[in-house]
């Protein structure tokens, strides 16, 4: 992992967050937040989409634009649904001492 993405991962987050309230003309991220979670969570989906379409074809360029508007676009949604990088984080601390299998099995209850 690039250790300068988790910088840049945690700047982009400052930076959503600094758009709450800003002027939707002036501001993309203004403009979605403003739009509720529904349509922010829309955009996420597309562009998730567009990034496992891009995978799929085995297009190395376009997956990395694409995983980039992606993480962008969770960051965005995570702000207007009210879920911080923290709670993510947590999450994935608590899978640490476990497989994926044993994760998805504990999820099945
Ligand atoms: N990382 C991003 C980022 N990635 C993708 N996008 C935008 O996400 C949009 C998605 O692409 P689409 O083709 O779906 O766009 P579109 O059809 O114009 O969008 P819609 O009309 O459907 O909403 C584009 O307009 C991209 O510019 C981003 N917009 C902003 N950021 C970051 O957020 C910061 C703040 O941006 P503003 O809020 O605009 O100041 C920027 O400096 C960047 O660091």
């Amino acid at each position: 992992m690039d250790r300068n993405l988790g910088q840049q991962l945690d700047a982009l987050w400052q930076t959503i967050e600094s758009r709450r309230g800003a002027d939707p003309d002036s501001s993309y991220t203004a403009s979605l937040l403003a739009q509720g979670a529904e349509r922010c969570a829309k955009k996420f989906g597309e562009e998730a989409v567009e990034a496992a379409i891009a995978g799929a074809l085995g297009n190395k360029d376009e997956l990395a634009a694409e995983a980039a508007d992606t993480l962008y676009h969770l960051f965005v949604l995570m702000a207007a649904a009210g879920v911080e990088p923290a709670d993510i984080a947590a999450k994935l601390a608590g899978r640490t001492s476990q497989s994926g299998h044993e994760e998805k099995a504990s999820r099945k209850g």
